[in-house]
């Protein structure tokens, strides 16, 4: 039997595959509306987790919390503790370019930060957060049948939603940076870490751009293509 300090779960609760969304209500509008047989297995500090099958494969879909210091409690409990061994985050994010539009998709090749919670193992090295290649392969495929306009590249893991650089956020533009969200760069130092498989596939919810923002309802409950190309990116 398992429990850890944040994960409420027993051992082989979870499955080896883990959607990580930030919000856990996302959590359970994703498991209620593609997963079958899905059970909530987590409910500790409200950070929802179910478990249940995809097209006969078992998956769970386990809210990270916002921001790296809490998406790397739940991916270590979830690596070390219940043996997860690939874990695609399906968050939103701000669009950092003008060719990205509201509800396109991201699929994050690679993820900048001016710091992780792992950032002091690496000392002076700035280490390079990077996807797993077949799964981001695989996604790019999933993606490609659907009707769904599709990025691919290099993203911004950031420690605030308001950002007080306008100058820094400037300079990422500049560089090609597509879109700002807060997690993907420590789940994938981690991830690397254990010699597990990660992702991030993200929808645009807000644009620094032109100042568009969807309201919290669609962010929790109508990101489905992103979820979709998670799940078939899993078991390509
Ligand atoms: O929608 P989620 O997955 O939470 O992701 C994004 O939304 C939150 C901020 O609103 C941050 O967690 C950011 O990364
Ligand atoms: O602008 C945004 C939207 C989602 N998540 C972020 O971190 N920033």
């Amino acid at each position: 039997m398992i429990v850890t300090t944040h994960i409420g779960a027993k051992a082989g609760d979870l499955a080896e595959t883990v959607l990580m969304p930030g919000d856990p209500y996302r959590a359970k509008w994703a498991a209620e509306t593609f997963l079958e047989d899905a059970v909530c297995v987590n409910e500790v500090r409200g950070m929802l987790g179910f478990t249940g099958t995809w097209k006969g494969h078992r998956v769970s879909i386990q809210g990270s919390g916002m921001g790296m210091p809490s998406l790397s409690i739940y991916a270590n409990e979830l690596i070390r503790d219940f043996g997860a061994k690939t874990l695609i985050r399906i968050g939103s994010c701000g669009a950092m370019q003008q060719n990205v539009a509201i509800r396109d998709v991201i699929l994050a090749m690679t993820a900048s930060t001016i710091s992780t919670p792992s950032t002091h193992i690496f000392q002076s090295l700035n280490f390079a957060p990077c996807a797993d290649y077949g799964l981001l392969n695989a996604a790019a495929r999933a993606a490609g049948e659907r009707d769904v306009a599709t990025h691919i590249g290099g993203i911004y893991s950031s420690d605030v939603f308001y950002s007080e650089h306008p100058d820094l956020d400037k300079e990422m533009t500049r560089h090609g940076v597509l879109a700002v969200e807060m997690e993907a760069a420590e789940l994938y130092t981690v991830a690397a870490r254990y010699g597990c498989r990660a992702l991030a596939v993200l929808t645009v919810s807000d644009h620094l751009q032109t100042g568009e923002a969807l309201p919290p309802e669609d962010r929790e409950r109508s990101f489905g293509d992103m979820v979709e190309i998670a799940l078939e990116a899993a078991f390509s």
